[in-house]
C-alpha cells in the first residue's frame, strides 16, 4: 500500500447468504463516511460478481496507471474504488481459479495507488470460502461487519460467517439488519416481509454489537441501479438515515484483537523481535499473542493471560498440520519424526492475519500455518516416537 500518514483500517463487509444487500450497504456506508470527511477506499472483493462499480456509477473501463506501474483507483462520490468490474465487462466475466483470485485480491489491496486513506472497506462475496479466508490470512483486518436480512435462513448462515471471523481472530464490529420492514407509501403501514428483529437477536446471542436496521425501500434499488446511492439521492429517507448512523458507528468503533501489531516477518540475523510486545489489559482475550521472541532454535510466546511459552523449533516442525504433514481427512500424521533433523531450526516466522504464524524451517518445509489456538495447546514439548 502507498505510504500514508496513518495505516487505514481494513474493514470487511460480509454476509452469509447472497443477495442480502451487502454491496448496497458497502456503497452507502462508504459514501456516508466520505460525506463525513473520512478518506475512504472500497475494494470490491467479489471477483466473480462485482457490483460496486454499477452501484457507484463507475464505468467498466481499464483503470489508469501511475508511471511506476501502480493502478489508480476510480473515484466516485468521494470514494476510491477498485473492482474486477473495471477490468472486465459483463460479456467477459472473470474466469479464474482460486490462486489467481488470491493474487488479484492481494493486488487490489497492496498494488493500488490508494493515497492516504482512513478506511478501506472490503466488500466480500457471500459465504465463508476461499476469498474470505485469503483476506483474513493476508491482511490484518481491523474488523468485520456482517449484513443479514431478518429472515431465519439468512441469519443462520450469517451466524456461520460470524463464527468464521471469530476463528480467524477478526474483531466483529457488528451486525446490520437489512431489508427490515417495508413502509407502504400510500397508507404508511409497515409490513415485515422478511420478519423483524432477527439481526438484533443474533448480535445479542453472540455478544457482538447490533449496528442498526435498514428498511426495505424501493428507492434503494433505483438509486443502486442509477449509480447514485440513496444517501446522496434521498438523504432524508429512513434508509439513508439508517446507513449514515451505521457508518458513524463503524467509523467510531476501534475494536482491536488486543495483541501485537501485524503484519510482521522475521528471518535469521534480525536482532530485533519482529513486533513490539504489548502489555495485556483486562479486555485482552487470553489467546491474543502479546509478545514474540524468536531464536532459530525456539519461539517464546507471551499470551493475553500472561502465560509465557517456549516451544523448540523441532517440536513446531513435528506439529505441522499442513496437508503434507497430516492427512486432511483422517487427521493421521504423515510426517515421519525420523525424517526431521534433530537440529532443524526456524528460517522464517511471519504473521498470518490476526490468528496464526507461518513458519519455515531449515529442512525446506514452509507450508505450515500454526494457529494461535494450536500453539497454545503445545504446552509440553512433543514426545517423539523415534
Ligand atoms: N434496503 C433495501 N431495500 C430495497 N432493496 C434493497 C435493499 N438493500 C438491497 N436491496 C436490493 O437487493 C438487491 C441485492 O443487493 P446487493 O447486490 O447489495 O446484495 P449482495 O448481498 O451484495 O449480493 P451478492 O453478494 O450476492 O452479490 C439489489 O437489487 C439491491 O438494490
Amino acid at each position: 500500500m502507498t505510504t500514508t500518514e496513518t495505516t487505514p483500517r481494513l474493514i470487511a463487509i460480509s454476509s452469509g447468504k447472497g443477495g442480502v444487500g451487502k454491496s448496497t450497504v458497502t456503497a452507502n456506508i462508504a459514501v456516508a463516511m466520505a460525506q463525513a470527511g473520512l478518506r475512504v477506499g472500497v475494494v470490491d472483493a467479489d471477483i466473480y460478481g462485482p457490483s460496486i462499480p454499477g452501484m457507484l456509477g463507475i464505468a467498466s473501463a481499464p483503470p489508469a496507471m501511475t508511471p511506476e506501474g501502480r493502478v489508480i483507483p476510480a473515484r466516485a462520490h468521494g470514494v476510491r474504488v477498485i473492482s474486477m468490474g473495471m477490468l472486465t465487462d459483463d460479456d467477459r466475466p472473470a474466469i479464474l481459479r482460486g490462486p489467481m483470485v488470491s493474487k488479484y485480491l492481494q493486488m487490489f489491496v497492496r498494488q493500488v495507488d490508494w493515497g492516504p486513506l482512513d478506511v478501506l472497506l472490503l466488500d466480500l462475496p457471500p459465504g465463508t470460502g476461499d476469498i474470505q479466508l485469503t483476506l483474513a490470512q493476508a491482511f490484518p483486518l481491523s474488523g468485520a461487519v456482517v449484513v443479514s436480512t431478518p429472515q431465519d435462513v439468512s441469519l443462520k448462515i450469517a451466524r456461520r460467517g460470524l463464527r468464521m471471523m471469530e476463528q480467524v481472530n477478526v474483531p466483529i464490529l457488528g451486525v446490520v439488519e437489512n431489508m427490515s420492514g417495508f413502509t407502504c407509501p400510500s397508507c404508511g403501514t409497515v409490513t415485515h416481509i422478511f420478519h423483524q428483529g432477527g439481526g438484533e437477536r443474533v448480535a445479542a446471542e453472540l455478544g457482538v454489537p447490533f449496528l442498526g436496521r435498514i428498511p426495505l425501500d424501493p428507492s434503494v434499488v433505483d438509486c443502486g441501479d442509477a449509480g447514485r446511492p440513496v444517501v446522496l439521492t434521498a438523504p432524508d429517507s429512513p434508509a439513508a438515515t439508517a446507513c449514515r448512523d451505521i457508518a458513524t458507528k463503524i467509523a467510531a468503533e476501534s475494536v482491536s484483537s488486543g495483541g501485537i501489531a501485524t503484519p510482521f516477518s522475521w528471518t535469521p540475523g534480525q536482532a530485533e523481535s519482529p513486533a513490539a510486545p504489548v502489555a495485556p489489559g483486562p479486555d485482552t482475550p487470553p489467546g491474543a499473542l502479546c509478545g514474540i521472541e524468536i531464536r532459530p532454535e525456539a519461539l517464546t510466546l507471551t499470551w493475553g493471560d500472561g502465560r509465557r511459552q517456549t516451544i523448540p523449533a523441532r517440536d513446531l516442525r513435528l506439529a505441522c498440520g499442513c496437508a503434507r504433514c497430516k492427512d486432511e481427512m483422517t487427521g493421521a500424521r504423515l510426517l515421519l519424526p525420523e525424517t526431521v533433523p534433530l537440529d532443524v531450526h526456524l528460517t522464517r516466522v511471519h504473521s498470518v492475519g490476526n490468528y496464526a504464524l507461518g513458519l519455515a524451517f531449515s529442512d525446506g518445509h514452509d507450508t505450515g500455518i500454526h494457529t494461535f489456538a494450536s500453539l497454545r495447546e503445545m504446552s509440553e514439548p512433543e514426545v517423539e516416537d523415534v
